[in-house]
């Protein structure tokens, strides 16, 4: 049986202050058992990376979490100090950021690098360290990791400096790895062997991973479970194949036509704002963004988030205006 290993609980996060506050996510709640890959998907400014960056308390400094819960291993976040915090990330929850390359050491050998963590979290004597390192090095896919250790991240292309950090991000096996759009600078092929790299540790150790991007093509292959989001909220979750088969909200819609297909040969690809509400069944609405934005909250009134089968959940606008098909 998975237990659960991380709950958020309707986290609100604003940045800003006095009449300048900006309510980037407003009442996520979302959850990940051990074992669990899930994916958080939606455009660019939906709230997605922030959610992921209060996890690790890293928001930036004009952010922060107003309210709700967000608990790990039993243990609340929003509660611990920085120096509690430092004991758990790297150790039992890993990030692999979206621009991360540009964070190794370039005067430090790669090798060297990746024993950092294990120097910090498990103290592990000076003798053992080379060859941990070396046996990291071969899982992310190394054949010659003797040569590869001492490599300066210079001398190395953007998808072996990928595998550096994949590498560093298992090193203290953490049980839950956050992955930021891992693959956004990476040419396909190296997009794969970094998301097939994060998908064997996960099953090696039983971990879980957070899985934040904007590409339903990488959530149907690696994902379980799956939290849309949009302006700020969660519109709709369920589990990967309920999704795929039983969209309800336009913009997942949307997100899932766009998606290119074998059988589409010579179709114009269509863009998330194709799509309509009506086509959605909803009546009456045109699908765009500013329909949907923060500002116009109070002329949309986002409802909660609705179980419309077993464990399928869609966030509904003002129901008196709603039909839903089926
Ligand atoms: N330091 C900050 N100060 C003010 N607003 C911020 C700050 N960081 C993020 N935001 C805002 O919070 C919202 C959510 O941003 P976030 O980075 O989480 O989006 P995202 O979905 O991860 O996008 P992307 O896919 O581009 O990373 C955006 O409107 C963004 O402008």
């Amino acid at each position: 049986m998975s237990s659960r290993l991380l709950e958020i609980n309707n986290l609100n996060i604003a940045f800003g202050s006095g009449k300048n506050v900006f309510n980037a996510v407003t009442d996520i709640s979302l959850s990940i058992n051990s074992g669990q890959t899930v994916a958080l998907i939606g455009e660019s400014g939906s709230g997605k990376s922030v959610t992921s960056l209060s996890v690790l308390k890293l928001l930036p400094a004009n952010g922060r979490a107003e309210s709700g819960s967000i608990s790990f291993d039993d243990k609340e976040i929003l509660q611990m100090t920085e120096k509690e915090m430092q004991k758990i990330r790297g150790n039992e929850i890993s990030m692999i950021f979206q621009d991360a390359i540009a964070s190794l050491n370039p005067a430090m050998k790669v090798g060297v690098q990746i024993t950092e963590g294990l120097k910090y979290h498990k103290q592990m004597p000076k003798s053992e360290l080379r060859a941990v390192a070396l046996s990291l090095l071969e899982q992310v896919g190394f054949h010659n990791p003797a040569h590869i250790y001492d490599q300066y991240p210079s001398q190395l292309s953007g998808g072996m400096k990928q595998r550096i950090l994949i590498a560093m991000a298992i090193s203290c096996k953490p049980k839950l790895i956050i992955a930021d759009e891992p693959t956004t600078a990476l040419d396909v092929t190296i997009q794969r062997q970094v998301l097939d790299l994060i998908a064997d540790y996960k099953i090696r150790e039983d971990a879980s991973v957070l899985m934040i991007t904007h590409d339903f093509g990488v959530v149907a292959e690696y994902a379980d479970w799956v939290y849309v989001m949009f302006g700020g909220r969660i519109v709709e979750s369920g589990d990967v194949f309920t999704i795929f088969n039983n969209p309800i909200h336009p913009y997942t819609k949307g997100l899932i036509g766009c998606i290119p297909s074998l059988e589409s040969d010579g179709e114009r690809l269509k863009s998330v704002y194709d799509y309509s509400f009506e086509e959605a069944g909803y009546k009456g609405r045109k699908f765009a963004p500013e329909t949907y934005s923060m500002e116009s909250k109070v002329y949309h009134a986002p409802s909660s988030l609705i179980e419309v089968e077993p464990g399928h959940y869609v966030r509904l606008f003002d129901e008196s205006e709603v039909t839903i098909v089926g």
